[in-house]
This record gives structure tokens, C-alpha cells and sequence, in this order.
């Protein structure tokens, strides 16, 4: 079989080595350059080939490496514990928040985070208003205490407050005769509620539940 000396393909070796196998024929001397050169080629290319594969993995692991972990987000820190000696002398902000189904609690965190950033040196406490006091005498002690309080309070039922703000709102608009004791509270009452609803906002008296509170805030505050 004859072969071109310049231009063997790779097709051609076969066939050479092939009938060098069965015909007993060896190869000629240019026929063994090219197959030489091929195989420095497939060498060559192999290497190339190791080498690139060897970059990409490289250039991953590094990708991987030098990715931080992801942070699970920080819960918002509640104290419900007075000042810490680190507090003291810094302007306290309690965020309540009166919720069914955790909308205004969302809210109430989220503006915590936004006065964090804002005023780093006051302290934000973001609180369940059904966590507040255990006894109702503990609600008047723990407001007095306060400084600046925002509440978030969501209406129910035929505008009524939620399930936690029960306790808080049955004991402060229960308790009218206490006069002014909260004069030195600075607030912001923040009402949720929905337009579809017939009573939006609204209880007894077409008052609002976030409005009552503030109100008696107001009342009890000036
Ligand atoms: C069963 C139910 C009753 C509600 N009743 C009232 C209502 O009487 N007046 C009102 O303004 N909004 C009403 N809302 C709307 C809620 O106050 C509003 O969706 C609020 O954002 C819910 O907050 P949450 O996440 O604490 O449930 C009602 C919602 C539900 C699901």
C-alpha cells in the first residue's frame, strides 16, 4: 500500500499498521515520521489539554475558596432585661408589636434595624406586647420606664386588637382612672389594618385599636 510521505492522516497509520499486521509489512521510513509527528502532536495537544483542564479546576477551586459563607441572617436581638452597664446613658426606643400572623412584627423589626443603622447609639428593643409583663401591675411599672416607645398594632375580628395585644389592651383601656403618669413617654402608635374589612381599623365607637392606644397615650401622657 502506498501512502503519501507529506500528508498521512491519522486514517492512513491505521491502515498502515493494519496491513503491517496482516500482510507482514513494515513501515517505511516516511511513513514513521508522520506517525512520529502525530504523536507528538496528540502529546502535545494532551498536554495543552491537562494543562487548560487543570486552570479551569484551579480557577474553581479558588472561586470556591475565596467565597465568604453564606450568614445565616442575625436574629434581632430582644432584651428584656434592663440596660446593661454598656447601655447606660443611651436613649432607649422599645418597638412593640401586636401581631396575629407576624406582619407587624415584621415592620417593627425592620425599623428597628433601619433606627440601628441610623442612631448607633441608642438601643432598640423590638417586643411582643404579650411578653411585656407577666402581671398587669408590670405593665405600668416597665412603661414608666420608658422613654420612647413605638407600638405596631394590627386590628381583628370587628376591629379588634390581636390575640397577644389582648392582655395589653384590655388592662390599658380598662384603666382610665390612673390619671397622667406618662409624661415623660415620647411614642408613635403605627395602626395595620385592612380597607376590605367593614370595621377597617375600627373598634367600639368607631375608634381605631392603634388610635385608642394613642389616645390613652395621650391622655395618661399630658
Ligand atoms: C381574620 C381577619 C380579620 C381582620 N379584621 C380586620 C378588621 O376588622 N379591620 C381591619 O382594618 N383589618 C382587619 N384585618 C386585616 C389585618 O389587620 C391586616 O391584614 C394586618 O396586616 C394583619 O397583620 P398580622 O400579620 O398580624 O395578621 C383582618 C385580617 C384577618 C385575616
Amino acid at each position: 500500500m502506498q501512502i503519501g510521505s507529506e500528508k498521512a492522516s491519522s486514517l492512513d497509520l491505521l491502515s498502515v499498521v493494519v496491513a503491517s499486521l496482516s500482510d507482514g509489512y513494515g513501515l517505511d521510513s516516511s511513513t514513521g515520521d508522520a506517525f512520529v509527528e502525530n504523536r507528538l502532536l496528540i502529546a502535545v495537544l494532551s498536554i495543552v489539554i491537562v494543562v487548560l483542564v487543570g486552570c479551569v479546576a484551579i480557577f474553581f477551586v479558588w472561586r470556591l475558596s475565596g467565597r465568604k459563607p453564606v450568614e445565616p441572617p442575625k436574629p434581632l436581638v430582644v432584651k428584656t432585661q434592663m440596660d446593661t452597664k454598656e447601655d447606660q446613658g443611651k436613649k432607649k426606643v422599645t418597638v412593640f408589636f401586636g401581631t396575629q400572623t407576624r406582619t407587624p412584627e415584621g415592620f417593627a423589626k425592620a425599623l428597628a434595624e433601619e433606627a440601628k443603622a441610623r442612631y448607633p447609639n441608642a438601643i432598640f428593643k423590638v417586643m411582643d406586647i404579650d411578653e411585656y409583663a407577666t402581671e398587669d401591675d408590670e405593665h405600668e411599672e416597665n412603661l414608666k420606664k420608658e422613654s420612647l416607645a413605638l407600638f405596631f398594632l394590627a386590628t381583628y375580628g370587628d376591629g379588634e386588637p390581636t390575640d397577644n395585644a389582648a392582655r395589653f389592651y384590655k388592662w390599658f383601656t380598662e384603666g382610665k382612672e390612673r390619671g397622667t403618669w406618662l409624661e415623660n413617654l415620647q411614642f408613635g402608635v403605627f395602626s395595620l389594618g385592612n380597607q376590605q374589612y367593614e370595621h377597617f381599623n375600627k373598634v367600639w365607637h368607631d375608634e381605631i385599636v392603634a388610635v385608642v392606644v394613642d389616645e390613652l397615650l395621650h391622655e395618661q401622657g399630658i
